[in-house]
């Protein structure tokens, strides 16, 4: 068996005359997490629909746990569990209802069944909320319920799109435990995020933006590698500052954050601190330091995020 659970070659996706992925080439290893991050309309939940079958490629090849796709994608649908950003569950059916659903649509007996749910309700702490309508409850508790749903047939592979738009840190944080759970067992997941913080705690990582892949690999890996050095500037007249910096070919981006500006420059400039004050005299009394590049600086660095 490879050890990958998906490889993809290539892949194209044109809607018309537009390429929603444009030349994607993507290798997640088996038991990995794996994050795509990008902005809205980048081409995650296509590539993911390609990925899963539910969508034929323009051109490329893609292979799932060993399957063709999208020849062999009745195969693979009951090895994959997905996650889509909307709940898919059904609102007036209870907790235990929508898991007895989905556990008889991959074809549980009642033996399995009723084992699998009392396991799942556990897992994830929905076994209070048992007879609860899922239309009732809340945003963690939904989408816990959504996870327990979707790895009811233990897949062996995840497809998660945007799994915690809906909920506040604590539940993320909680949610992201469960997968590092279920990664620890065996199972890979793809993940799509636009928020930083979940992307970091990703093993493997591809930045997309309009269809392709700006970077990849360890999140760790892609802040070592960045071709910039990042500066944090304190003082006064920070808009005004970060309005000249922008248009030097130097400066990949400026933000402020409260109280600071934080200046991406270009590595070419060696000695960045002194360079930005021989630029800018009025920057005699201010204070610079140099910051640990964050996974937010890649993604300004790599996409077009950086000079709006
Ligand atoms: N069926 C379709 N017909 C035409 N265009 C489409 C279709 N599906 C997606 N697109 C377009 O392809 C692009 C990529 O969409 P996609 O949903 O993959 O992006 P995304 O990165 O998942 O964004 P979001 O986070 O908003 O879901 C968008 O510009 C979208 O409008």
């Amino acid at each position: 068996m490879s050890n990958y659970a998906i490889e993809a070659s290539d892949l194209v996706r044109r809607f018309g005359d537009f390429k929603a992925v444009d030349g994607l080439n993507l290798k997640v290893p088996t038991g990995s997490i794996y994050g795509f991050l990008g902005p809205n309309g980048c081409g995650k939940s296509t590539t993911i629909r390609m990925l899963t079958g539910l969508l034929q490629p323009s051109e490329g090849s893609v292979s799932v746990l060993g399957l063709e796709i999208p020849r062999q994608a009745e195969a693979l649908r009951l090895r994959i569990g997905y996650m889509t950003q909307k709940f898919s569950l059904y609102d007036d059916l209870t907790v235990k209802e929508n898991l007895e659903f989905i556990g008889q649509i991959y074809g549980m007996g009642r033996a399995e069944l009723r084992q699998r749910i009392g396991e799942q309700l556990d897992t994830y702490g929905l076994t209070r909320l048992i007879n609860q309508r899922a239309g009732g409850m809340s945003g963690g508790q939904r989408q816990r319920l959504g996870l327990a749903a979707a790895t009811m047939h233990k897949p062996d592979l995840l497809f998660l799109d945007e799994p915690t738009s809906a909920v506040d840190p604590e539940n993320r944080r909680e949610f992201w435990e469960q997968l590092f759970d279920l990664s620890d067992a065996g199972t890979t997941i793809l993940v799509t995020t636009h928020y930083m913080d979940e992307a970091e705690r990703c093993h493997g990582l591809a930045i997309m933006e309009a269809g392709v892949v700006r970077a990849d690999g360890p999140p760790e890996t892609l802040m070592q590698q960045m071709g910039v050095s990042v500066v944090e500037v304190e003082a006064p007249n920070l808009r005004r500052l970060k309005e000249k910096l922008l248009p030097l070919n130097e400066i990949r981006s400026a933000a402020q954050l409260g109280i600071r500006l934080r200046v991406l420059v270009d590595r070419s400039v060696s000695e960045p601190m002194g360079w930005l004050r021989q630029q800018f005299p009025e920057l005699e009394g201010a204070e610079l330091t140099l910051a640990r590049p964050s996974l937010e600086d890649v993604f300004v660095t790599c996409t077009g995020e950086g000079r709006q």
